[in-house]
Formats: C-alpha cells, structure tokens, sequence
C-alpha cells in the first residue's frame, strides 16, 4: 500500500480532472479520516486521555480505518511502545535511527521482533469496537478508504473517478505523511519546551501539518493530556474537535494535566536554557575563591606596594586599569583607593547600574577578613 498508492496519486494528479465539489469534499473527508487517527487512533484508544461514547467511538473507529495505517490495536501497541521507549533501539520508530526511519523506513524495512517493546494493551483487548475493527479491518479500511469517497462523490457529484483518485488515493497519500511528520519532524524541528533528554519537540510548521499533533514536546511529556498545546489558540484541531464535541456530550472526562505541574516543566526547562548560556560568559573570579586579607594587608599593599584597591561590600577591588576607563571619572575612584566606599558606590556619590556591577565582578581581588574601622568608611558628596 505504502509503494503503490503514491503511484496511482501521481498518476490521478497527471491525468484525472478534479471537479472543485470534490476537492472541497477529499479536504473535509481528509481532515474526518485524519481526525480519526489523531483525536481516535492516537488521543483516545492509545492514550486514553477523554471518555466517549459508543457511537461517537464507532465513528472514530471508522474514520480512522479511512486512513489504512492499520487496525487501532496494531498501531496504540506501536504507539505506546514509542512512548515508553523513546528514541531506544525498543522505540519502533526511533528518531536516533535518522529521519527516513523515523518517517516511513521503519514500516519499509523488516524489524527484528526481539527487539518489540513491551506495553500493556489489556484495554484494548478486552475493547469490543477494537476486537471488532481488528477482524473486519481489511475490509472496513478498503471501504471507508476508497468505496465511500468513491460512492459519495458519484451520488452527490457524478464524479465517481475523482472520489476514487482525490478523495480516496490522493487524500490517503497525503494523510499517511501527515501523520508519518509526527515521528519524523516532531522528533527533529522545532523547540524542546519542557525536556531537552529525548527528541520530541514542538514546532507550529508540524503542528499546522499534522492537525496539531506538532506540539510533541508538550505530547510526550504530558501524554494523558487531551490536549497537544494548553494555549486554546495554538493549533490543535484535534483538541478543538474533542472539545467541541464535549459540548454536545458525544465526548467527555477530557483529562487535562495540573496547571502548575505544566508550568514547573517549562520553566525547569527556561532554566536549565538560562544556566547554560550563562555557563558562556565571564562573571569574574567567583567571591569562594578569592585569598582573604586584613583591613591591615589591605592598608599595606596600598600604600607600600601602590595598589589602587578600594572595598565594596567586604570585597576588595583593584581598579588600577579601569581608573582612566571610569565613566564618572578618575578623581571619584583615586579618592577612594584606600577606603570602603560601599555607600558611595550605592548612592553617596551615585547609585551604579546593573552594567557598572556587572563589570566590577572582573576587577576583584581579594575578600576583607575582620572588621574596618569607622575612620576608612564611606564619604556621602
Ligand atoms: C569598580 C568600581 C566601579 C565601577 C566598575 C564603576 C563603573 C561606573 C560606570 C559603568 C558608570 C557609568 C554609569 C553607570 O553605568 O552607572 C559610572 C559612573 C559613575 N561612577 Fe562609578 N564605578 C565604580 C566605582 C565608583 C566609585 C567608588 C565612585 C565614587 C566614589 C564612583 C562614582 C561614579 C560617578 C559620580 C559616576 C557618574 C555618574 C554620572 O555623572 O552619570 N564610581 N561608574
């Protein structure tokens, strides 16, 4: 199915005229079958993450065989395996294996079984609309694939080859990458907001591609969250649907995780961003390592040794390079040298910015050991 439907798309997009209602109907039939893959086959059977009822679980089942990417037991075991094993040699599609395995090689090329992660799929076994999918799905995906689009556009339209090529063919091409960009661009484009350990990540580009399903970093670190984005207005129609329908009673018990446990995630993650950057500039000597010297020793390498050293906040600062440099001028720090000017440098004289503190840290020399006496103090001008 993967290696001969492009070529009939190809072929249909070359040859086969398509009439304007049915490429407006192969676009809602796109986005019915999509739906049914990611708010069914994905949020609701392998994640569980809102109740439905049965007949609106009936018609997910339905729409999500429209897609062909196999039965919902076959791709929630898959799925949940992915989840648990991310981006390891068990994960059937791990994105360390390169882009083209994330995206389709790994259903191209034959696995070695041992190497299947185990997952718990007791639900789904013991779910009737799944067992009974999983034993008519050959011939309920072929229908709801390709005869219905087929029958639908004849009847409404007459257009029964169009509904065949676009709505059937093409639509189902195009949604097999759709959904494959979730394993492969999810896991390569995009921003790690709340954990940068594994792959996923959330980009609006794979997001607009996959019905919302692009926002995976979200996904996989909050999984039994209905939603792939909290924002209502980042794009996630899969969230909107499911919503949407909540309101009708069709779904319901959306699961959404705690506010708080969101927003710790993503600030960890601000964080450790911060940190990191932080880790690239220079701050200076750190204060625990500089030696310790007396309000004497200070007094004496001043005045024998001729340093140009001052102190603020018990920290001891050389200016000897800086002293021409000083934007307030040379006289302000020469008249200091020798002295604690804590107070000036605060506001006595003139309170310094953030940049004049930044930049104090590299002029360190030592921390004062013992008290000053009140005489060496701070002068207000
Ligand atoms: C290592 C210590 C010091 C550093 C790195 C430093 C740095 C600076 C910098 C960058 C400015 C420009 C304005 C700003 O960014 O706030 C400035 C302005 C100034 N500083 Fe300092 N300063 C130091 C010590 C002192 C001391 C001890 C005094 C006074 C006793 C002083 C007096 C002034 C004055 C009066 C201005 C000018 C304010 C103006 O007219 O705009 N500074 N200093």
């Amino acid at each position: 199915m993967l290696g001969i439907t492009p070529i009939i798309a190809l072929y249909a997009l070359l040859n086969v005229e398509l009439q304007r209602q049915t490429l407006i109907f192969s676009l809602i039939f796109y986005l019915f079958t999509g739906f049914g893959i990611t708010g069914g086959y994905h949020r609701y059977w392998s994640h569980r993450t809102y109740d439905a009822t049965i007949p609106f679980q009936f018609v997910l089942m339905l729409a999500g065989s429209g897609s062909i990417q196999g039965s919902i037991k076959w791709w929630s075991r898959d799925h949940r395996a992915h989840h648990r094993y991310t981006d390891t040699i068990k994960d059937p599609y791990s994105a360390h294996r390169g882009l083209f395995w994330a995206h389709i090689g790994w259903m191209l090329f034959k696995k070695d079984k041992k190497n299947n992660g185990k997952v718990d799929i007791s639900d789904l076994n013991s779910d009737w609309i799944v067992n009974f999918q999983e034993k008519y799905y050959g011939i309920i995906a072929m229908f709801m694939s390709f005869g219905l689009p087929t029958i639908l556009c004849g009847l409404l339209f007459n257009d029964y080859k169009g509904g065949f090529y676009y709505a059937g063919v093409v639509r189902q091409v195009l949604l097999h990458h759709s959904t494959f960009c979730v394993n492969s661009m999810a896991h390569y484009f995009g921003e790690h907001t709340f954990d940068d350990n594994r792959t996923p990540r959330d980009h609006f580009i794979t997001a607009l591609v996959t019905l919302g399903e692009g926002y995976h970093n979200f996904h996989h670190e909050f999984p039994s969250d209905y939603r792939n984005a909290i924002k209502f207005y980042q794009y996630d129609p899969t969230k909107w649907i499911i919503y949407f329908f909540s309101l009708f009673g069709a779904t319901y018990n959306l699961n959404e995780f705690s506010a708080n446990e969101i927003e710790k995630g993503r600030l960890q993650m601000q964080q450790k961003k911060i940190d990191i950057a932080r880790s690239k500039l220079s701050w200076g000597i750190p204060l625990e390592k500089l030696k310790k010297i007396t309000f004497e020793e200070f007094l004496r390498e001043v005045k024998y040794e001729k340093k140009k050293l001052f102190i603020i906040d018990k920290v001891i600062y050389n200016v000897e390079k800086f002293l021409s440099e000083h934007p307030g001028g040379k006289g302000f720090l020469i008249s200091s040298i020798g002295r604690e000017v804590t107070t000036s440098f605060n506001g006595g004289v003139y309170n310094h910015s953030n940049a004049a503190r930044n930049l104090m840290s590299h002029m360190r020399y030592a921390i004062l050991d013992g008290d000053i006496p009140d005489t060496h103090r701070s002068v207000e001008e």
